[in-house]
């Protein structure tokens, strides 16, 4: 899978952990930045991330910020995105199940490397379920996308 991956300063290290995993697993990992620990505005990340999936060169964009949320909210701004922030496997299945999230969000100082890891591949490999309920649901959202 084409996959698109941004931080901020508080997020390097796992994003160098994720990205090395997902390239030794097959996946194509195109590498928004920041790749400094110097301090810097996660919009600008979530942005990156977020055009390219909505433009179509990635199926998928997973953004980490030293929580999570800055990042997240700043990817739902992109028309397009529907961005899950998830601190366990539960929320990542649910958040393709449910919402067909296509950015996943993350904090370095909120969860473990090692739940970080299932939570990327939970997300990577649960496809949405294609209920009518979630479908209704999320064609609302796109609908006040549209009518901003
Ligand atoms: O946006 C956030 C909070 O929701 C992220 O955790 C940022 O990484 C954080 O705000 C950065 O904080 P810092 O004090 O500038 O390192």
């Amino acid at each position: 899978m084409k996959i698109a991956i941004g931080n901020d300063h508080g997020a390097v290290e796992y994003k160098d952990i994720i990205k090395a995993m997902l390239t030794e697993e097959g996946h194509e990992v195109i590498d928004c930045g920041t790749n400094s620990t110097d301090s810097c505005d996660y919009p600008d990340y979530a942005k990156a991330v977020a055009d390219k999936v909505v433009s179509g060169e990635v199926e998928k964009g997973i953004v980490i910020c030293g929580t999570g949320i800055g990042i997240s909210i700043a990817a739902n701004k992109v028309k397009g995105i529907r961005c899950g922030l998830c601190t366990n496997t539960t929320m990542a299945r649910l958040t393709r199940e449910h919402n067909d999230a296509n950015v996943l969000s993350m904090g370095q100082r909120i969860i473990g490397i090692e739940t970080a890891k299932d939570i990327v591949h939970t997300f990577l490999s649960t496809p949405f379920s294609n209920g009518e309920r979630h479908k209704r649901r999320i064609e609302k959202i796109t609908e006040i996308e549209n009518n901003q």
